[in-house]
């Protein structure tokens, strides 16, 4: 954060932060504040007189904005979880706020839920007939202006979606944090947001995946019944197909979950196939690649260094084509018996941009309980954790002007 002196006739407008008021022999109030923006000049007139903020050069202070979309039950909570764990620290809920917020604060990162630009609430839109995937049921014109001032380092008054009461409940407050992220059905929707994101993230989680995790989630921990899960993917499935899928051509990483191929027709959607589908020339990220940059590699550690059961594991790698994007794609086909073993397959990884030896294989053995910690979901999150935190360092750098090598 930069220092910078205000000179104004009366209060100072919410972009800054005041400490130590001073009176100055020009008969101003000399104010030091800390400035959340931009370089550059800003006036702004109120009540008459004329308020002048002389601003400071903008240093480190803008925040690093990352997109997160997928439908609902697709493991956002989740990436985040593991996102904000590679930080550091915990995230938890604005403190003193609504109770029913759906932001998460840690000392570097605040994730907001995109479900908070829903225009319409539960009535409206059942009132209306759209689903929460409609565009028409969300304000992207708020979303733009509150993403822009957040990045240009400016605090918001953002609404909040209450989930529970299925109403939009008063505003909370959010300041610019290093790392912003915005997560739901929406973040590259519209091309204005999708244009302040720094870094793009989507969980492409296949039909038959999906059904399963619900079935797991609503029907084991909810009480919904079977019926109602799959009336309820079917419901929201024209809309999913026409406003959130098609997100996915624009993200710089995708990680798409499918049944597994090593089990031959199987229905039950345990043991998955991932593949982390990695855009190429993507500023600040280098993809991750398996035993030599752009070949095209299969490989099955099962043996010696690494314990599989069936059906195994199979990892692949190489080069292809995504939306007429040349992308990097790593695959990961069955899950890990035992997760310590992952150092065999973390040590065959490069441009994993973690901070010493065995780091991934210790974010996922810390967080062994989470959903996925057995499979390439887990993995593969863990591994963009690491690389958006690489991004995030490279882009502070430039912005300070030192440039930095990416990490190994
Ligand atoms: N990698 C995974 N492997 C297995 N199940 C998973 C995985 N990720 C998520 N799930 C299942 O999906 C459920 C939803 O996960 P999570 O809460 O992370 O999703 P979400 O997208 O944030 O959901 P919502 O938008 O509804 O809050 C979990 O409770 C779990 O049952
Ligand atoms: O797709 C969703 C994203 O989370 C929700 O269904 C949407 O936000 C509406 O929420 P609710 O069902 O609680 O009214």
């Amino acid at each position: 954060m930069a220092v910078c002196t205000v000179y104004t006739t009366q209060s100072l407008n919410s972009t800054c932060s005041i400490s130590t008021p001073t009176k100055t022999n020009l008969g101003f109030h000399q104010k030091q504040v800390v400035f959340y923006s931009t370089s550059g000049k800003r006036s702004s007139k109120r009540g008459g007189s004329t308020t002048t903020v002389i601003t400071c050069s903008a240093g480190d202070s803008q925040t690093v904005v990352i997109g997160l979309a997928a439908d609902s039950g697709c493991g956002k909570s989740t990436f985040m979880r593991r996102l904000t764990s590679v930080f550091g620290g915990a995230a938890e809920p604005p403190r003193g706020g609504n109770p029913d917020s759906n932001t998460l604060i840690s000392d570097t990162t605040t994730v907001i839920c995109l479900d908070d630009y829903h225009s319409l609430d539960r009535t409206g839109r059942k009132e209306k007939g759209v689903t929460a995937l409609d565009p028409r049921a969300n304000n992207f014109d708020l979303m733009y202006e509150q993403v822009k001032a957040i990045k240009d380092g400016i605090a918001i008054q953002k609404p909040i979606y209450n989930h529970v009461s299925g109403l939009i409940d008063p505003p909370e407050l959010i300041k610019p944090p290093k790392i912003f992220v915005i997560e739901g059905l929406h973040p590259m929707y519209d091309e204005r947001v999708r244009d302040l994101l720094d870094f793009s993230i989507y969980l492409d989680i296949s039909n038959e995946v999906k059904f399963a995790w619900k079935i797991q989630r609503d029907m084991a921990e909810r009480g919904h019944s079977l019926e109602s899960i799959k009336a309820s993917i079917e419901a929201r499935k024209p809309d999913f197909d026409a406003y959130i899928d098609p997100q996915k051509q624009y993200a710089d990483a995708v990680i798409e979950v499918l049944p597994t191929e090593l089990i031959p027709d199987d229905n039950e959607g345990k043991v998955l196939r991932v593949r982390l589908i990695m855009k190429e020339g993507v500023k600040f990220f280098n993809p991750v690649y398996l035993f030599d940059e752009g070949s095209t590699i299969s490989w099955i550690p099962c043996g010696r260094k690494l314990t599989c059961s069936y059906p195994g594991i199979k990892f692949s790698y190489g080069p292809d084509s995504y939306f007429g994007h040349e992308v990097s794609v790593l695959e990961m086909d069955g899950q890990f018996d035992r997760l310590d073993e992952l150092i065999y397959v973390e040590s065959h990884l490069s441009n994993i941009s973690t901070k010493f030896y065995g780091e991934v294989t210790q974010q996922m053995l810390k967080h062994s309980d989470f959903p996925g910690s057995n499979n390439g979901t887990g993995l593969f999150q863990t591994i963009i954790g690491l690389k958006i935190r690489d991004l995030f360092e490279q882009l502070v750098a430039s912005r300070a002007g030192a440039p930095v090598e990416a990490k190994a």
